[in-house]
């Protein structure tokens, strides 16, 4: 079974058919990238697959749940994590804090433990900031703990967005668009780091990404969209040397330069 499987999903904007009729499976630890050019429908389909546009058509089933009707909040209870194009941080929050955010959904200490202030409540939020000083030094960002979200520079707020996204133990890390501001760089190590992520933690990485060096250097499979149309689909040589992937990168100008 796929870990990920969507069918017919369309998301229309008033006239704009912003995702249309696209069918997509993923497999439990691949790492797939989603490409196109801008506008094309990629951050929608993100939006739609982790419950931000319940109003689409189609199904999505993750992990065998149906994930009709579920709000990001119930989507990211089956463990789908996310990052967002536009780092969405707790600028005034420490670092540790923002990931600790990410784990509330997950611990078990109900009203009762917290008025109470039970053993569980104190034993819990031990391990949790625990798990959270552990996935700081895990991206890279030890001993920063007591720094604001808003003071680290951009390429480490990009890190700990991730981190809070691990922060759930995903089955599924949806980053849309790791490497945007990154030079190249650093762009290398987010390569590196994603790869360590599925290697390392068996998370299933999907991601939307403009970097192609980036994204033809790990992916496992790429599916390509333009106006909201899945094109095509397969390994990065495959795209590579697709004629209609060409096409909507260059228009009739078949060089292969722009997904090369
Ligand atoms: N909330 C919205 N309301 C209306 N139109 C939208 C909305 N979100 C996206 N669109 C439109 O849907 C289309 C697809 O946009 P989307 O952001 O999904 O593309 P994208 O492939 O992620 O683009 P980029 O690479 O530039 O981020 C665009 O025409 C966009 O203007």
């Amino acid at each position: 079974m796929a870990l990920l499987d969507v069918k017919g999903l369309t998301k229309t904007f008033g006239g704009l058919v912003a995702v249309n009729n696209i069918d997509f499976q993923m497999e439990d630890k691949q790492i797939v990238s989603v490409i196109g050019p801008n506008g094309a429908g990629k951050t929608t389909f993100f939006n739609v697959i982790s419950g931000y546009y319940p109003d689409h058509v189609g199904t999505i089933t993750f992990g065998g749940h149906n994930l009709k009707d579920l709000n990001p909040e119930k989507v990211a209870a089956y463990r789908m994590a996310r990052t967002f194009q536009n780092i969405r941080l707790f600028p005034d929050m420490l670092t540790v804090e923002n990931i600790l955010v990410g784990m509330h959904l997950h611990l078990s200490s109900n009203l009762f433990d917290i008025v109470l202030n039970t053993k569980r409540l104190k034993r819990e939020e031990k391990e949790a900031y625990e798990r959270a000083m552990e996935l700081l030094n895990y991206v890279g960002l030890e001993g920063k703990d007591n720094e604001l979200a808003k003071n680290l520079p951009y390429g480490e707020q990009r890190l700990l967005e991730i981190a809070r996204a691990l922060a759930i133990k995903p089955k599924l890390l949806l980053l849309d668009e790791p490497a945007a501001g990154l030079n190249p760089k650093e762009t290398e190590a987010m390569k590196n780091f994603i790869i360590k992520i599925r290697d390392e933690l068996g998370h299933s990485i999907l991601l939307i990404e403009h970097d192609m060096k980036l994204v033809m250097g790990l992916s496992d499979k790429i599916t390509v969209i333009n106006y909201g149309v899945k094109i095509a689909e397969g390994t990065p040589d495959e795209i590579k040397n697709n004629p209609e992937v060409i096409k909507a990168y260059l228009g009739d100008d078949t060089t292969t330069d722009a997904v090369a």
